[in-house]
């Protein structure tokens, strides 16, 4: 028999990426045994029935004993509770990593609890949707999308190579970078995103009553995609605006300076400027598309067959 990439695979936390990457180490027998924790009990009874897992516990603790690697999965905020629970049973040569959409302020939380003789590989994959809970998760859904990987500095580079092999096997391409580096970049390519959306939702809510029934009953293209990504999870989101804020203040700054300077355009009939900005925001949307990471479809990068059963059309 093939040995397995990982001989006991602990996931913490078993809703969309937790249960996702389970599915994806079940399918692609990249593990010998799967343990997933999670503290809600009825999250655990639920991972029972859907049966991606070899062993459930409510108890971090538990899962991580003898575990080779160790993923937390749980809101940024979390993750520093998670690294307190399972640090004390990791055993020599175990590996703690986390799927955080945040990496620098993890580090920081989880890296005082990782004893001497285990290994801390921080990871983010760049791939999900606007749902949650382990009925969300799909084994597909790394396919062909990013995976950042953010190994501390003085990292043991076998441990690392280890994380960088779980996530290739799960289907994802791989790159390494700071986590320093991660959390601007993500700033500006997912966070400020994300933060627009929930803007521009919250402000059509807030119009006077018949304009709001309006905008739902004739929202499409734009409003529409702003509304699936503004449904996102609250605790996720707000965990990552708490944690990312250097970052993405920083962005956010310069995004309404480059708003302003729109406004102005708009203002002063300045139809140039406006024609020379839309043509190169243009241009980056196609060299998106030509880099194959993103279809025509207005749809923050996710395939059709990539999306769960329940909303393929
Ligand atoms: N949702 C997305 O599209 C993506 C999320 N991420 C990151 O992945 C992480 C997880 O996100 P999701 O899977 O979407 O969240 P989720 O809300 O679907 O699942 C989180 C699970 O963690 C459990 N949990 C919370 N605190 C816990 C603790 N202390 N111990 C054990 N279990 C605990 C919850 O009960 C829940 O089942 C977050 O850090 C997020 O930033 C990364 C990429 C994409
Ligand atoms: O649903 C979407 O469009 C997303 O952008 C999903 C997502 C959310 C958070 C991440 O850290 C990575 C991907």
């Amino acid at each position: 028999m093939i040995r397995p990439l990982v001989p006991r695979l602990a996931i913490i936390g078993a809703g969309l990426i937790g249960s996702s990457l389970a599915r994806a180490a079940r399918e692609k027998h990249l593990a010998g045994t799967i343990v997933v924790a999670d503290a809600d009990a009825t999250v655990c009874a639920r991972v029972r029935e859907l049966g991606f897992a070899n062993e459930v516990t409510q108890s971090a603790a538990e899962a991580a004993k003898d575990a080779d690697i160790v993923i937390a999965c749980v809101p940024v905020g979390a993750s520093g509770a998670v690294a307190a629970e399972v640090g004390p049973h990791l055993k020599p040569g175990a590996i703690l990593s986390d799927v955080g959409s945040v990496k620098a302020s993890v580090l920081e939380a989880m890296a005082p609890f990782v004893p001497a003789h285990a290994h801390l590989v921080p990871a983010h994959p760049v791939a999900g949707t606007e749902f949650s809970g382990p009925d969300a998760g799909f084994a597909t859904l790394f396919e062909n999308r990013w995976c950042i990987v953010t190994p501390p500095e003085g990292a043991d580079p076998a441990a690392v190579d280890r994380v960088v092999a779980l996530w290739r096997a799960a289907g994802a391409n791989v790159e390494t970078m700071s986590a320093q580096h991660h959390d601007l970049v993500l700033a500006i390519t997912s966070h400020v995103p994300h933060l627009i959306a929930y803007n521009i939702v919250g402000t059509a809510a807030e119009l006077e009553e018949t304009l709001t029934s309006e905008v739902i009953k004739f929202s499409a293209g734009g409003f529409r995609d702003f509304t699936r990504i503004a449904s996102s999870d609250p605790t996720m989101w707000r965990d990552v605006f708490l944690s990312n804020r250097e970052a993405v203040l920083e962005m956010l700054g310069r995004f309404t300076e480059d708003l302003t300077a729109l406004q102005r355009a708009i203002r002063y009939g300045d139809g140039d400027a406006l024609f020379e900005h839309f043509t190169r925001t243009r241009a980056i949307r196609r060299s998106i598309i030509e880099q194959g990471q993103e279809t025509a479809a207005p749809d923050f990068g996710r395939r059709a067959a990539e999306k769960p059963k329940h909303e393929q059309s």
